[in-house]
This record gives structure tokens, C-alpha cells and sequence, in this order.
């Protein structure tokens, strides 16, 4: 069924609402058959005064984690890697229970702690003290290693970045390639997507792109910008950088079918409940959303220092939203951001 046009209005008005949450700018961008809405409030650059650009890239957080996914399952339609087998089999020695399989990774059943809990406990201080880190996987993994696991393996839903570092390092030994090869040559390339890239451990967003603004956790201390970072402290499961357009390319090519087997695309989308009101939902390394007009949407979020995003598709890829948020951190981006799905996707509200 065609799905009712978007309202732009309630689209720039959870924009605006975000604003007055305290982001310095806000953007959505509406891709279906070809053609694009775009919807800006505020500035990207709270120095220049430049105002917010969807054709401009940004830091995509956790929305790396379902490029992270494509690559694996490419792997295991290639026999490289199986998702019920352990890891400690490609990887020997690494974690300390065999009985963790790759699909527990994908899945965030692993029972991994994740180590950001602590390495950012304190917003502003934690950032500081990693922006221009660059740690190896092996380093992020003990320091979950380091904390108690959060339950038996295949046992309960947990989001951990943890589980990402580990995909990354399943990747680059299948492989013999560092992951930025792989997410080249195997996505970005293919789907020619010109503003994504994974340039860890550089700092710099290359060419136009949005300024990032840390809020503190102290009620109106000045926000940090904090668009230059190694983001060393996720890379696998963080460190991407992409633009409006080229996440929708991204989430749509996913669910026709244009980057992972159908089987393998079926386990994807096969989903648990993540909330009690059974409207979210995570399959391998993908998030299902159901709207309020019955509609679900398929894709990903992120967070990472200064930059919120929502990245999410129709099963059949016809209708992508991308929307972002130049700040980060205590809620003040995500609830106001993210009605622009509901605006995008379930059109006009009923009378
Ligand atoms: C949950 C989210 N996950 C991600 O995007 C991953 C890469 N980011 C995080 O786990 C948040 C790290 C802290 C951010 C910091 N927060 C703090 O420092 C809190 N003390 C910030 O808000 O920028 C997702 O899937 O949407």
C-alpha cells in the first residue's frame, strides 16, 4: 500500500522542538522514487553561523554497526564465517565463554558488558580523555572483559559495543583486511556512496560537514565541539561517517536485497522486542521500529559525541528518512528528533 505523503509540517516542527531541546541544529531529508525533501532548522557551525546541510557529512555513530552487519553476513554467505559458531573458534582464546556465537554478537545477546558505560560515565571529562586515543580492539575488549558480564550467552537482550569491536576483529581475520576495506570495497563502492567513509583513526570529516556539539551533563554549562575525534573508542561499532543521502542509499539497497543474500536478509529483519511496548525491536545488527500508523520502518540510530541520527526504511526501501541532530547526550536530541519519523513516515495526523 502507498504510504500517505510525508507532513513537513510535523516534520520541521520536531525539528524546531529539538532546537528548543538545546541541539544548535537539527536536519531530515526524505528520499522516495528518486526524489528528495529536506527539511533544516539551525546552524551547523555555531561559530560561522552556517546553517544546517543535508547534503553535508556527519559522524553516524551506531548506525556503523548494520555496515558492520552487511560485511559479516557477506562473509558467512561466502562459508567464511557461520553465525552459530563460536567465536572463540575464529578467534581462539578471545572471550571467556566458547559457548558465545557470532549470532549472539549481532543480536546483543552476548553477555559482553560494554565498556563506553564507564569510559563515559563522566560526558565531558570521558571524551576529553579518548577524543585522541586511538586503542586497538583488543584493548576495547579487555576493558569489557574487565566488568562483569551481564548474563548468559543467548540469554536476554543487552545493547554493548562490545559485540561490534568483536564483528570488526571477526572481519579483518576472515579477511586479512582492515574493515575500511571492507566497508570500500564491499559497500561504499558498489552503492558509490561519495560522502561515507571510515577513516579511523584520522579526526578530520573531509570535505562540507556538520559541526558536532557535546552537551554537558551539567545543566547549562556551554556545549563542547566535538567534531574532531578519533572515535577510536567504537570504530567497528561507531566510527562511520556519512550524509543524508548516502544513508538512505544505504538502508534502502539493504532491504531490496541489494547487499546480503535473502536468507541471510531474512535472519536480518527476524526480530525481538527491545521495549515493553513491543514497538522496537533489534534483529542482526538492524532496529525495527513500528509507527503509530502501523507502519514499520527498518534501520538504525546513532549517538556519538555531538551527532544524533535516525536512519530508517520501508521494508520495500521505497520511502528513507534520515534525520540528525548536531548534539548529543542527555536525551536532548532523541524523543524531540524523533517524531520527524512519524512526520516522514505515517504522513498526517488524523483530525
Ligand atoms: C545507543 C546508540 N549507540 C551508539 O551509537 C554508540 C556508538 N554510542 C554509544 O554507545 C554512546 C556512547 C556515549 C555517547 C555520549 N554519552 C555520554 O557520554 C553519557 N554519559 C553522548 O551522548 O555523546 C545507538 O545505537 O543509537
Amino acid at each position: 500500500p502507498a504510504l500517505p505523503a510525508p507532513d513537513m509540517e510535523a516534520v520541521d516542527q520536531a525539528l524546531r522542538n529539538t532546537l528548543a531541546a538545546g541541539a544548535p541544529g537539527a536536519l531530515a531529508r526524505i528520499s522516495e522514487g528518486g526524489r528528495a525533501l529536506s527539511a533544516t532548522e539551525g546552524v551547523s557551525d555555531k561559530v560561522t553561523g552556517a546553517a544546517m546541510d543535508t547534503r553535508a557529512r556527519f559522524r553516524i555513530g551506531s548506525v556503523t554497526k548494520t555496515f558492520s552487519t552487511v560485511v559479516l553476513l557477506q562473509l558467512v554467505d561466502e562459508k567464511k564465517i557461520e553465525l552459530d559458531t563460536p567465536v572463540n573458534h575464529y578467534l581462539p582464546g578471545l572471550l571467556p565463554d566458547d559457548r558465545i556465537t557470532v549470532r549472539h554478537l549481532l543480536t546483543h545477546r552476548s553477555g559482553l558488558s560494554d565498556y563506553t558505560n564507564a569510559m563515559f560515565d563522566k560526558t565531558v571529562p570521558g571524551f576529553e580523555a579518548v577524543r585522541n586515543k586511538v586503542f586497538t580492539y583488543r584493548e576495547l575488549v579487555d576493558l569489557s572483559l574487565a566488568e562483569p558480564r551481564t548474563g548468559e550467552p543467548g540469554a536476554a537482550y543487552q545493547y554493548s559495543n562490545t559485540n561490534f569491536v568483536v564483528v570488526g576483529m571477526l572481519i579483518e581475520k576472515a579477511t586479512g583486511k582492515p574493515v575500511a576495506k571492507e566497508y570500500e570495497r564491499r559497500i561504499i563502492k558498489p552503492l558509490k556512496l561519495r560522502d561515507t567513509s571510515y577513516v579511523h583513526p584520522g579526526t578530520q570529516i573531509a570535505g562540507l560537514h556538520t559541526h558536532g556539539y557535546l552537551t554537558p551533563d551539567e545543566a547549562g554549562a556551554p556545549l563542547v565541539d566535538s567534531t574532531e575525534q578519533t572515535v577510536s573508542w567504537a570504530q567497528s561499532a561507531g566510527a562511520m561517517i556519512s550524509s543524508p543521502a548516502d544513508l538512505s542509499t544505504f538502508m534502502s539497497a539493504l532491504v531490496g536485497g541489494r547487499l546480503v543474500a535473502p536468507q541471510l536478509l531474512d535472519q536480518m529483519l527476524t526480530m525481538t522486542p527491545t521495549d515493553a511496548a513491543g514497538t522496537r525491536f533489534y534483529g542482526l545488527g538492524l532496529r525495527r521500529y513500528d509507527l503509530s500508523c502501523g507502519t514499520s520502518v527498518y534501520g538504525h540510530t546513532g549517538t556519538v559525541q555531538g551527532f544524533y541520527t535516525y536512519a530508517f526504511t520501508t521494508r520495500d526501501g521505497r520511502r528513507s528518512v534520515t534525520a540528525m541532530a548536531n548534539t548529543s547526550n542527555r536525551g536532548v536530541a532523541n524523543t524531540a528528533l524523533g517524531a520527524t519519523l512519524e512526520g516522514a513516515f505515517c504522513g498526517k495526523k488524523p483530525a
